[in-house]
């Protein structure tokens, strides 16, 4: 197999640090300033994901602009941080190979410098020099000449091969083991690959597309808040180009959304277009007699609430969201301020509200396997146990979203996940659980008059692939209660 195509984009890098020469006299002549401040950074994104399970693509930007690093180094930084995050276990491999013993055995600040040694080797085009010899730099910083010699060797025998070898040497084979090959291949846990090709029909064809799909970086999608900017407005002041599937999308290719006046301001935010089109389902739904009570069951951080209030606002109607963290119910308040929407600190299993409801969206606490690309450590941080307390939370959710609806009335149930666990299971069994249920035909409802419904498959649910639409994984299902 010919490489991965989105690796070879890497830059060359910010050149060797400015300094005076090597040391002659022991380890502390050499400081992390010294040393260019993107690997430094990166390192230590690195470090706060292994030891505190840090969020790498929360705590990068806040680093970033604590250092005042920007332009080409940010650049570096956040590629180096997010592609490393993203390859942990392809990489640990190859460094378990190359020390000789398990990667989980080598000191843990030297496997963070290893790790980022090792991507640039293997998935950027930085050259072999500047990549061994900063992470040198690195370990002698801080660790001294004896392990900052172990780290050398260690890239020194990395770098004698390219990512393709790597991967012809320690992959499971191709003829026998197709789906541990492609996991491999693409740097996902083995388990995940499985759940990608029992949603893909089982097709490996697909399953390479989206293994590749999901090893890439995403752009940022914008969302133009409904009746406050429209998206080709946005798209204008942004740089940006409109969406193919959702009216209010703006994909940015390149530039911090935060220095977007339009972001700043809180007419736009950043949201994949697949929660848009869960939000925008909701909102298209038939309902008789529709009274403009809605309700968001599962709301914070608020992205889905800030969409769903703006779209309310316009069709005079209400929504009620609610979140059980109390932190994260502050975070959809800052969003949906100035919109009809009324935030509830509670469980939404139990959110005391009466019953009644036109409209309900169910976006489950799930797994997140459809949204890897966007985080990218989480791929080696979600484990198979996960699962099952998720989806009991999930039915007893749309459970009660049913109870709440009113009769006629829509309940939309979404996931960032493809896991059928987690989707059409939790789908399957609260329909044979609950009577007087109707599973609608999701697509048209994703659809509007936007696209092709019959371009999201065979319905009657929506599953949308990185691959297909260049979205999130999300799920979403219609149900009404009759
Ligand atoms: C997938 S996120 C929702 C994302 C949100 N809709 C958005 O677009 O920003 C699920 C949310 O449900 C919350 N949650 C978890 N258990 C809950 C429960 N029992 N009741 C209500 N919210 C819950 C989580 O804290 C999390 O904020």
């Amino acid at each position: 197999m010919s490489s991965h195509p989105n690796r070879r984009r890497g830059h060359d890098g910010p050149g060797r640090p400015k300094r005076s020469g090597p040391s002659q006299s022991g380890p502390n002549k050499y400081r992390d300033k010294e040393i260019d401040p993107a690997r430094i950074v990166a390192r230590d994104v690195l470090r706060a994901v292994r030891e505190r399970d840090a969020y790498a693509n929360l705590l990068l930007p806040k680093l970033l602009r604590e250092r005042k690093i920007t332009g080409r180094d940010a650049a570096l930084a956040t590629e180096l941080t997010y592609g490393t995050a993203r390859s942990l276990g392809f990489l640990d491999a190859v460094i378990s190979a190359a020390a000789g013993r398990p990667a989980h055995e080598i000191d843990g600040t030297l496997l963070d410098v290893l790790r980022l040694g090792a991507y640039q080797l293997l998935r950027t085009r930085i050259g072999s020099h500047a990549a061994v010899s900063t992470s040198v730099d690195i370990a002698r910083s801080e660790n001294g000449m004896g392990p900052s010699g172990f780290v050398n060797a260690v890239l020194r025998k990395i770098s004698q091969r390219d990512e393709q070898l790597w991967i012809d040497e320690l992959a499971p084979s191709m003829m026998d083991d197709r789906i541990g090959n492609l996991a491999f291949t693409y740097a996902h846990p083995r388990w995940i690959a499985e759940v990608f090709y029992e949603a893909l029909d089982r097709s490996t064809g697909e399953l390479q597309a989206a293994l590749a799909a999901d090893d890439d970086r995403p752009i940022v999608h914008l969302v133009a808040r409904p009746g406050q900017i429209s998206g080709e407005e946005l798209a204008l002041i942004s740089g940006g180009d409109e969406g193919r599937y959702s009216p209010y999308c703006v994909y940015l290719p390149e530039g911090d959304p935060g220095k977007i006046d339009a972001v700043r301001e809180g007419f736009a935010g950043v949201q994949d277009e697949g929660s848009q089109l869960v939000a925008l389902a909701l909102s298209r739904a038939e309902v008789a007699d529709d009274a403009g009570r809605w309700l968001d069951l599962c709301a914070g951080p608020g992205g889905k609430a800030a969409l769903l209030g703006s779209l309310a606002h316009i069709a005079e109607a209400h929504l009620d969201a609610v979140e059980i963290s109390e932190h994260r119910a502050e975070l959809i308040d800052k969003v949906v301020d100035g919109l009809p929407v009324r935030v509830h600190v509670a469980d939404g299993r139990d959110s005391g509200l009466e019953p009644g409801f036109d409209r309900i969206l169910v976006d489950a606490p799930c797994s997140g396997l459809g949204s890897l690309r966007r985080r990218p450590e989480a791929r080696w941080r979600r484990k198979p146990d996960d699962i099952p307390a998720l989806v009991t939370l999930q039915k007893e959710l749309v459970t009660e979203a049913l109870r709440l609806v009113k009769p006629g009335g829509v309940v939309v149930y979404s996931t960032c996940s493809p896991h059928r666990a987690e989707t059409v299971e939790v789908i399957d069994a609260v329909l044979a659980d609950v009577d007087g249920i109707t599973q609608l035909d999701a697509r048209p409802l994703a659809a509007g008059d936007v696209f092709d419904p019959e371009t999201l498959g065979a319905g009657p649910h929506v599953q949308l692939w990185p691959h297909r639409q260049d979205t999130d994984a999300m799920f979403l299902a219609a149900l009404r209660k009759d």
